[in-house]
């Protein structure tokens, strides 16, 4: 047996240590999808409630999906578990722990109002444990983070206004958090444009405005989320490679594409990860970043979605760089807390 470590496996190596530790932004995240089997079996014992698994490696055995819609069946179970503030709390603080560990040092979280007040629970009590975590990290550690409040597409506009009627009150005492505005769920006959008049009245209020579009929906969809919607970010995009005019569009503006990788590759938008378009929407001037969706879902976090496209496209150290170098840019910290990262990013490609 051959067992000499060949050049391409050896960089490989190398670069995947470098992006382990490499300083790095998260952009397209849901809490609620960072919910472990391990920490869903303890919560559901702490709330008395009875999941239909036996255990957590059936569970786990459960996550195979067969597109978005099959994933957000079990995604909306799973988010049953969650009753009380410590239990949001808890949820968010081992997210906090996991992105630490793969060098995260700012993340921009989206959480789904619609699907605990549905089930009556507060939406006090939501916002109340997130943000206790966030802030504690925060103070302990200097960890940054904004919170993006996603209307869910699948529910009706006036479910959405009336979730950001409930929310409002809450917003002076989360100013140092609450940012942010988004769009998820299922997307197929759910346009943007059916949230047109809500979108109008966040962007009067002062919000930053993002929405999921072109995951499995049509390039028509970021067009939409672009000119109807009027957002800043887009949350996967991958699609809109189908439309050059809108690629052109794209790259020129440097809109940001929160891309998640796993996440592709699990609900089948790619078939493999080696048919991944991530490398080629980079190529094409488009302002890529990598992201991690739903990682309890999904089978990894940051580093774990980094990886994965290194490997499978052959990127460069220097295209990994641009990637992360496109996460702070289009984070919502003022400039000079971006200023920051981009020094500590630089020093960090300097040194290694
Ligand atoms: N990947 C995704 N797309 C749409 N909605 C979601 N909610 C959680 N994850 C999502
Ligand atoms: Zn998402």
């Amino acid at each position: 047996m051959n067992t000499a470590v060949t050049p391409s496996s050896a960089s490989g190596a190398a670069l995947d240590a470098f992006i382990a530790g490499m300083p790095k932004t998260e952009l397209h995240l849901h809490i609620e999808g960072t919910l472990e089997p391990e920490l869903m079996f303890a919560l559901a014992q702490r709330n008395q409630i009875a999941l239909p698994y036996a255990s957590v490696e059936a569970l786990r055995a459960a996550y195979n999906f067969s597109d978005l819609q099959s994933f957000l069946d079990l995604y909306y179970a799973g988010a049953n578990v969650l009753r009380t503030e410590q239990d949001f709390y808890d949820m968010t603080a081992a997210y906090i722990a996991r992105a630490q560990a793969d060098q995260v040092r700012h993340a921009e979280i989206f959480f789904d109002p619609q699907t605990h007040t549905e089930r009556g629970i507060p939406i006090a009590t939501v916002f109340a444990g997130i943000a206790a975590a966030l802030r504690d990290a925060r103070r302990r550690d200097g960890f940054g983070s904004v919170m993006i409040m996603s209307f869910l597409r699948h529910l009706s506009e006036e479910d959405a206004f009336a979730t950001l009627e409930a929310a409002l009150p809450l917003r002076e005492q989360y100013a140092d958090l609450w940012l942010g505005i988004g769009l998820d769920s299922s997307e197929r006959g759910n346009p943007p444009e059916k949230f047109e008049r809500v979108y109008a009245r966040c962007r009067e209020l002062g919000f930053r405005l993002v929405a999921h579009a072109g995951e499995e929906g049509p390039a028509a969809y970021v067009i939409g989320a672009l000119d109807t919607l009027h957002v800043e970010r887009i949350d996967h995009g991958v699609r809109s490679e189908e439309d050059p005019a809108l690629m052109q569009r794209l790259a020129q503006q440097r809109t940001p594409l929160t891309v998640c990788p796993l996440s592709n590759l699990k609900l089948c938008v790619v078939k493999d990860m080696a048919e991944h378009n991530l490398a080629r929407l980079l190529d094409a001037g488009l302002a890529v970043t990598v992201n991690s969706d739903d990682p309890a879902y999904f089978g990894g976090y940051m580093n774990a979605n980094y990886h994965a496209v290194a490997r499978a496209l052959d990127l460069s150290r220097e295209q990994v760089l641009q990637l992360a170098r496109n996460g702070i840019d289009a984070c919502f910290l003022a400039d000079e807390d971006k200023a920051t990262l981009h020094q500590e990013l630089e020093q960090y490609a300097a040194a290694h």
